[in-house]
């Protein structure tokens, strides 16, 4: 059976003035999912973030968070935290303080309770008793997190949580997110680094100019690719290129060539990849490294999004 959807949008649109920031925007988001949102600056990432969060309401279409239909009053919904533009922070108060004036603000004893172990979950437990505003922006943002953890959030709603965080940042940011999701909550997170939503997504919405141009599994993503670029390392630079020039389907990139003689780069498809590697190792050549320039993820989402850039 279908897990129950955290998030049931149908036709979202949200207008500034003559902005029309969202398009009639679907999107659905099973429990204990972690689905990232991409797209260019402007598409309307924070805006969509700021309707599940309660910080502003549609124009127009249909909202569901949990099981429950959003009205049009301003509020969070029950069972969801999270930030948009930054966490919210007291800047004079220590990491510590800062939990518990939230914690003291909900008139929640449990979540003071929780405080200790949120700051150990993000990686603060060492800098608890310093103040937020001596924090950089990455300690700020796992400060926050472990904010909407004392919440114990059934839908966590991130705005670029990966902004400013270093490996071990990073590290901290997705267990807790990958331990919470695996608990059944459900995250949705907006950046713009596709290491992070590779490492992290089991699906992605991709938006450009406030509609969805994409919506599903990074699978689906990739395997709708184009040609990529690889670099290939041989055992033998000239002849490997003698062979790529001559395999149908391979194009020999000669500007890469120029800059670095032992590293050919080839744009292909991978069934004329799998032959010129047939073709190479027949010819007892070494193949030492194979490997997309770019990654299928971030080379489909620049496929998907520049004709929508031209557009505009
Ligand atoms: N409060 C506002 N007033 C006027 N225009 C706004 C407001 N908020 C957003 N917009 C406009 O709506 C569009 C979508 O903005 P939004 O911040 O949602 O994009 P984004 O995808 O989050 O961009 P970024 O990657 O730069 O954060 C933009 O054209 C933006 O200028």
């Amino acid at each position: 059976m279908d897990a129950p959807l955290a998030i049931r949008a149908a036709g979202l649109t949200k207008c500034f003035g003559n902005v029309v920031a969202l398009d009639g925007i679907h999107l659905d988001v099973p429990q204990g999912q972690i689905h990232g949102l991409v797209g260019p600056n402007g598409a309307g990432k924070t805006t969509l973030l700021g309707l599940l969060l309660g910080l502003a309401a549609a124009d127009s279409g249909r909202l569901e968070i949990l099981g429950t239909p959003v009205a049009r009053a301003l509020a969070a919904p029950e069972g969801v935290a999270g930030f948009v533009d930054g966490p919210g922070l007291y800047p004079s108060l220590t990491a510590r303080q800062n939990l518990a004036a939230l914690a003291a603000l909900h008139g929640d004893d449990a979540r003071t309770s929780g405080i200790d172990d949120a700051l150990d979950q993000v990686g603060l437990t060492d800098v608890a008793d310093d103040r937020a505003n001596g924090f950089s922006l990455g300690m700020r943002q796992r400060l926050g997190l472990a904010a909407a953890l004392l919440a114990r959030p059934r839908l966590l709603v991130l705005d670029e949580p990966a902004n400013g965080l270093d490996p071990a940042g990073t590290r901290h940011v997705h267990r807790v997110l990958t331990r919470l999701a695996a608990e059944g909550t459900s995250v949705v997170l907006s950046s713009h680094r596709m290491d992070d939503l590779e490492a992290l997504c089991s699906e992605v919405t991709i938006l450009a100019t406030g509609r969805v141009v994409f919506s599903g599994p990074l699978g689906k993503l990739a395997a709708e690719n184009r040609e990529l670029d690889y670099r290939l390392r041989t055992s033998d630079p000239q002849a490997a290129c003698r062979l790529a020039t001559d395999t149908a389907g391979i194009h020999v990139d000669d500007d890469a060539g120029a800059r670095d003689a032992q590293v050919l780069v080839v744009r292909a498809l991978v069934p004329a990849l799998d032959e010129l590697v047939a073709r190479l190792i027949n010819a007892g050549i070494a193949v030492r490294e194979l490997a997309p320039v770019v990654s299928p993820l971030e080379a489909a989402f620049l496929a998907l999004i520049e004709p929508q850039e031209t557009d505009r």
